[in-house]
């Protein structure tokens, strides 16, 4: 009987199944079939002691509410990354109301789906304020993938969050033909920019220069296989959001990221003017007054 589960068979979803069957038998579960080795139910992926939950964070607390209900001794591993734009909470005090603390961890660093289900190699985060969880869940990982262990929650799930809307930006930029110096003045400045918002809410500096911050965001911002850098590339073009998205057909999470980071940052007086910016671009501002705008400021 199979021990391990990844819920939903996006693009992450089934790379990180790809890689959870290296070892073991992993099944795999998502709201419509797939033909995919070991796809089950949802009722048989619940029944297992460990699941990999990889579903957009705006979908994760209605998702709870329709189909989750732990059972003791599970252990969680959250692949997701976003910030919940209706309310801004963080993807752990969502998941606080269904799993307890010490039984759950969450997914950070550069992994692109694309490359992690070629089996190419990567290093990633598990973030748990409990280390058994990152016990438990490191056995299953392959050789290809070398797992790390921190206790930031927060400051993971910010910097995930936050380096999908720089990816953003950094499209837009490289959209503009701004130029290399450019794009390197923009992601060294969104560092800063990440670092001071999650010190608002209690992240370590450290996981902002590691793997989870600086490690993803040089990963997402400089390369089209990101979906959300591809937004900001349809932006400087003008195209429409909603084109975009549809031509997309994958979550771009900072698109909503965004909203969540823009209205966090009013309320708790955080300086964040690429995160700003980037908002207002996809509200419909034209990326050339940001870009205006961001070097006077
Ligand atoms: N693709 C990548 O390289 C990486 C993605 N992630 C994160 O993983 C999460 C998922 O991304 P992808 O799999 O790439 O997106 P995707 O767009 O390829 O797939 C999303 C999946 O979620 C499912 N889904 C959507 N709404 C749902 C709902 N209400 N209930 C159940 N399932 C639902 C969809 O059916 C689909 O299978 C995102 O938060 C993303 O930021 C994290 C690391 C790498
Ligand atoms: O998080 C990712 C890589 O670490 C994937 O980024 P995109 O969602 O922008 O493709």
């Amino acid at each position: 009987m199979a021990k391990i589960a990844v819920i939903g068979a996006g693009k992450w979803g089934q790379a990180l199944h790809f890689a959870l069957s290296q070892k073991q038998e992993c099944l795999i579960t998502s709201r419509t079939k797939r033909d995919i080795k070991n796809f089950v139910t949802l009722e048989e992926a619940l029944n297992c002691p460990y699941l990999v939950i990889a579903i957009p964070a705006q979908q994760i607390r209605e998702w709870l509410k329709n189909n989750f209900k732990y059972k003791e001794g599970q252990k969680i591993l959250v692949a997701s990354k976003g910030i919940e734009a209706s309310t801004g909470e963080f993807l752990n005090e969502i998941y606080s109301k269904y799993v307890p603390e010490d039984s759950i961890g969450f997914i950070s660093g550069p992994s692109f789906a694309a490359e992690v289900i070629k089996g190419l190699p990567c290093a990633l985060v598990l973030n748990s304020t409990s280390k058994k969880v990152y016990d438990k869940f490191k056995p299953f990982f392959p050789d290809f993938i070398k797992v790390y262990y921190s206790s930031d929650v927060v400051g993971a799930e910010i910097a995930g969050a936050y380096k999908n809307v720089l990816a953003i930006a950094s499209g837009i930029c490289d959209g503009l033909q701004l130029g290399n110096n450019a794009r390197a003045s923009l992601i060294s400045r969104g560092l800063v920019e990440m670092k001071r918002f999650g010190k608002k809410f209690g992240a370590k500096k450290s996981s902002f220069i590691g793997l989870s911050g600086a490690g993803d965001l040089f990963l997402t911002a400089s390369s089209t296989l990101s979906r959300n850098y591809r937004v900001g590339l349809g932006l400087a073009q003008n195209k429409k959001l909603e084109d975009i998205l549809d031509e997309l057909g994958e979550v771009a999470e900072g698109v909503k990221t965004a909203e969540a980071i823009y209205k966090l940052s009013e309320e708790y007086s955080i300086y964040s003017p690429i995160a700003r910016e980037v908002k207002l671009i996809l509200d419909g501002k034209h990326p050339k007054d940001s870009l205006k705008d961001l070097l006077r400021g």
